[in-house]
């Protein structure tokens, strides 16, 4: 099992959604930036570096939403999900197709990758 950080990056009242591009596993599918844990890597380290190495920013975690254990056909993961702040740095893209900034109802509208859709559930009652 591959244990997966991700982050829901609060900018204002807005929160952070990125796009997989064509070329990633689960192509074009919607996700909270993140990736996997290095030997020898706290979670919330981990976040912080794969946040800053995908999108060029600065979070500061605030608290620990329930991870989600995911078979996908040829994987399985552990999502340990944390919601953070924006802090600082300009967003640019480095390996997504997209991004947006979304008001949380409105985050249902996008087509996630399977294992997000229980932290959006829970986020949507955080
Ligand atoms: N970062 C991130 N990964 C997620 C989320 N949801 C989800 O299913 N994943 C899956 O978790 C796996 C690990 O993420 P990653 O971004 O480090 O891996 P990757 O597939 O881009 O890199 P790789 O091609 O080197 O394996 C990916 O296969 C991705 O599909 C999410 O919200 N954030």
């Amino acid at each position: 099992m591959i244990p997966v950080t991700c982050a829901l990056i609060h900018f204002g009242t807005k929160v952070l959604a990125v796009q997989r591009s064509e070329t990633m596993k689960l192509p074009l599918k919607w996700e909270f930036a993140g990736g996997k844990i290095e030997a020898g890597e706290s979670d919330i380290d981990c976040v912080k570096r794969e946040v800053f190495e995908e999108l060029n920013i600065h979070i500061e975690v605030k608290q620990r939403l329930t991870p989600v254990i995911h078979t996908y056909p040829d994987f399985k993961i552990n999502l340990i999900p944390f919601v953070a702040d924006y802090v600082s740095g300009d967003l640019k893209l480095k390996e997504h197709a997209d991004y947006v900034l979304c008001e949380k109802d409105e985050l249902r509208n996008l087509d996630w990758a399977e294992a997000d859709i229980p932290i959006v559930a829970e986020y949507m009652k955080y």
